[in-house]
């Protein structure tokens, strides 16, 4: 195999094909479809992925140049991920590099040098059994030398190592594989400091011990330091940062100390485990109710054969989903095979992480964004080597990897947050999907409330990549009722006199509740819902100077900011238009919920978890904690609290106003609503007591309000359809939506209205334009061009096309290629078009 196909990390649309390049004899062994490469670009060195080799005797090509480097010896990807970011690029109308990086670990993106040393494993797992391993009974010798080689001088770079062995590639990747040698490299964090420098205090231990007594009294510190040090003997190394901040000394203190050689400061790399020193209590497996036992056989008998199915589990708040996923994945792990579980990050509580980690220990690797860089890498790591068993993640868990994947599990998949709004712009769902599909793994698609795509598909049944098998949970797995819930007109209570947010039968339900020492739950749906700033004499609205939006009050610090932008001023004290001092907020944020209940409740003990309060990483499981120790007695907050919280004496749900969305131009704001109403209506009465919902409601007539508080799923999912069908919105048809930028208006719109013209005219000669209405299905319509929804953000303009479409027709392709070749034509890098294929925020 002399040639590396490679994708080049180069942010320019003519670079996304596959380049050709030799492969140095010296590097034969090491570079395999996955590996990542430095290679010459034009007068530059970039990064690359091998996406496929060829053999030289087909291809010569003296001409070529050579790749340079491999950058980590084992390869970041599998073929397996590879051929998926291949498929995403056709599938999002994205670049083949920004798939493949979207895999990775940001740790992994940047430049880093690799270290190589020794591991900390026993004789026996140094030197493999030549029996437990034949294939590797003559690599015993290699081992050892490579063992010498590197034990001489402690670490050897990755360069030194493959000069050294140029050979020995096998042995090498199965030595890492072993733990019996160890890959590191240095990370920088944001701030360009370097993050790893961990304490070891493995030499001089014993002299550390006898050396305790003799400190004279003004090194008192370094003493206490040490002592500290050798009461977490069994937990060492452990970061510098560590002890600073839990002594509260200073980096000299500890420096002294290994002046003197009690310890070791190094730069050594250490699983950063963000769940470090948490006990999770065990949990075994529940007796199954008789609907779980339905549902559990029937996707065991495909985890059995190990063949590759879909399926749609719609089952009730309360149902036992969770305990469903749990004893699949363990069905999973006993073949031998790995699950990965995505939950939407909103819902990725330490609750959802305990219930994984209790069951399956140290073997569950938790992918999210709020971990550091360090630490999601360190969690990728533990999946890659084989120590984690079970991924349990966001959405990029999707690309855990993992070379023997039999389960995909994806809880909540209503959620809209599955979906990515950056480049690449692709849905979890699809990919698991087509995972699944390369692998022969299972995938579950969990929800109270299934998207109406999901449900659609598993009833119509005429996609054949996705036509998910439908398994119903009607009941609770407790037995207890579903709660009752009141809706209550607000218009009404206005009419009636009362001004404050709360209802009276709100009101009465929480004092009852407080009476009673039970816990409430309380929602404020905030989507559509700004605090924005208005002057009640002129009607003056605060916007954002760059975006065409209203700006967002924040008290806490006093000032105005833009959401899109992140633009901020001081909040206006004399209205800039009219001058008048009537210009106040508008909109009720959680403060004001929080304020409020303090006036009608004095001494109520509240907990608000928002963007605001749960910013510091770990703040949101404190909060959750608190409330669970029945530190409080309301938990008030945004759409965090509606999910996944099972919580035994919260016997009360309030939303506070239920249709805030409900007016937003999106064609799934009914699903949006009823989603979030079945969700959070879920959490009341989830054990002995039993629970009440009180949903107020300017519009309580609305079919989406009237069936969530019926928790009648069905009947709204058959209205919905209705609306669908008839207006063309998916499931009846697919979109794409086309955005066209650039800083200046009367150059965009001639570009935008030039992108539709082009695509109409291909459309029509391939004889696919056409209207939705005909019952052909090779059918695509376009509308607009027309103002985006936020017509102007961070300064350009913004226009879209929003095209329709159904049927077995490479609309995607089309688009993307009418996209490429305007840009080819009009040559202005102003111009920026961004591709979004089944987009799920249309604002
Ligand atoms: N077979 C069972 N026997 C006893 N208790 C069970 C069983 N299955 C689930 N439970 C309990 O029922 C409660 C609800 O289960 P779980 O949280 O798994 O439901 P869910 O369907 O995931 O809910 P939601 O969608 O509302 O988050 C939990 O307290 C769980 O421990
Ligand atoms: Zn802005």
């Amino acid at each position: 195999m002399d040639i590396a196909k490679v994708i080049v990390d180069v942010p320019v649309r003519s670079t996304d094909r596959p380049f050709d390049y030799s492969i140095p004899e010296s590097l034969k062994l090491w570079i395999e479809v996955g590996s990542r490469v430095a290679v010459p670009f034009g007068h530059r060195t970039v990064q690359g992925f091998v996406v496929s080799l060829e053999s030289g005797e087909t291809v010569v090509n003296p001409g070529l140049k050579p790749i340079q480097e491999v950058l980590d010896l084992l390869p970041p990807l599998s073929p397996e991920l590879v051929e998926l970011a291949d498929w995403m690029s056709k599938r999002y109308a994205c670049r083949r590099i920004s798939a493949l990086q979207a895999m990775l670990p940001t740790a992994l993106k940047g430049k880093a040098e690799r270290l190589i040393s020794l591991g900390d494993v026993e004789e026996e797992t140094a030197f493999p059994d030549d029996e437990l391993f034949p294939m590797f009974a003559d690599s015993g010798d290699e081992e050892r030398l490579i063992t010498e080689f590197i034990g001489r001088t402690g670490e050897v770079s990755m360069k030194q190592l493959t000069r050294a062995f140029p050979e020995a590639a096998e042995t090498v990747k199965f030595m890492l594989r072993r733990g019996v040698l160890v890959e590191s490299q240095s990370i920088k964090d944001k701030m360009g400091k370097k993050k790893l420098k961990a304490v070891d205090l493995a030499i001089g231990i014993t002299a550390a011990r006898e050396a305790l007594n003799k400190f004279p009294k003004k090194s008192a510190r370094q003493k206490e330091v040490l002592s500290f040090l050798i009461e977490r003997e069994a937990t060492l190394p452990m970061a510098l940062k560590e002890v600073l901040s839990a002594l509260q000394v200073t980096a000299s203190t500890v420096k002294g100390l290994e002046e003197k050689g009690f310890i070791e400061i190094s730069e050594i790399e250490v699983y950063r485990d963000p769940y470090q020193g948490r006990d999770f209590k065990p949990t075994t497996p529940l007796p199954l109710t008789a609907e779980q036992e339905i549902v559990y056989t029937r996707i065991s008998r495909t985890l059995e054969e190990q063949l590759h199915e879909v399926f749609l589990l719609h089952g009730v708040t309360g149902s036992g989903k969770t305990e469903i996923y749990l004893q699949c994945i363990k069905r999973c792990l006993d073949q031998g095979r790995q699950a990965a579980v995505l939950v939407p990050e909103i819902a990725l509580t330490p609750q959802m992480v305990e219930r994984f980690k209790g069951r399956f220990g140290s073997g569950v690797a938790v992918m999210h964004s709020r971990l550091s860089v360090g630490e999601r890498y360190d969690e990728w790591r533990k999946i890659r080597e084989g120590k984690a068993t079970v991924a349990v993640g966001a959405r990029s868990a999707v690309f855990a990897p993992f070379s023997n994947l039999g389960l995909i599990i994806m809880d909540e998949e209503h959620e809209t947050s599955y979906k990515q709004e950056e480049n690449p712009k692709y849905h979890a769902r699809d990919a698991a999907i087509r995972r699944a599909e390369q692998c022969g793994a299972a995938v579950i698609l969990g929800s109270a409330t299934p998207s109406l795509e999901s449900y659609h598909a598993s009833r119509a049944q005429t996609d054949i990549h996705f036509s998910p098998v439908l398994l119903e949970m009607p009941t609770r797995a407790l037995g207890n009722e579903l709660p009752k819930v009141n809706v209550v007109d607000m218009r009404e209570e206005l009419k009636e006199g009362n001004r404050s947010m709360f209802s009276r039968k709100l009101h009465s339900a929480l004092a009852e509740r407080l009476e009673r020492g039970e816990q409430t739950v309380l929602l404020l749906n905030r989507r559509g819902f700004s605090t924005f700033v208005m002057c009640r004499s002129c009607g003056y609205v605060a916007g954002c100077p760059e975006c065409d939006i209203s700006l967002t009050y924040h008290s806490r610090s006093d000032n105005l900011r833009c959401h899109y932008c992140g633009h901020a001023e001081p909040a206006p004290k004399l209205c800039p238009e009219c001058g008048s001092e009537h210009i106040r907020f508008f909109g009720t944020g959680t403060q004001r919920v929080e304020e409020e209940l303090g006036k009608l409740f004095p001494g109520i003990r509240v907990i608000r978890m928002d963007v605001d309060t749960t910013t510091e990483k770990g703040s949101h499981e404190k909060l959750l904690n608190q409330f669970r120790d029945k530190k409080a007695d309301v938990l008030l907050g945004t759409q965090m609290v509606a999910k996944g919280l099972d919580f035994p004496d919260v016997t009360l749900v309030g939303v506070i106003t239920a249709d805030s969305a409900l007016n937003l131009p999106d064609f799934r704001a009914a699903e949006k609503t009823f989603q979030l109403l079945t969700q959070v209506a879920g959490r009341a009465g989830r054990h002995q007591l039993p629970g009440e919902v009180v949903v107020q409601s300017y519009t309580p007539e609305h079919y989406s309000i009237v069936h969530a508080s019926g928790h009648d799923y069905l009947s709204f999912v058959r209205e919905e359809l209705k609306h669908r069908r008839g207006l063309h919105y998916p499931p009846y048809c697919r979109l794409i939506l086309v955005t066209l930028s650039h800083e200046q208006l009367p150059l965009l719109l001639r570009m935008a209205e030039n992108y539709a013209m082009n695509l109409q005219g291909k459309a029509r000669n391939l004889r696919w334009y056409g209207s939705l209405d005909k019952l052909t299905t090779d059918v695509l319509d376009l509308l607009g061009p027309v103002a985006s929804p936020i017509p102007r953000l961070k300064g350009r303009y913004r226009f879209q096309c929003m095209i329709k479409w159904r049927g077995a027709i490479d609309v995607i392709g089309l688009v993307r290629q009418v996209a490429e070749e305007l840009e080819d034509s009009v040559r202005d890098a102003g111009l920026q078009i961004s591709i979004d294929v089944d987009p799920q925020m249309l604002m």
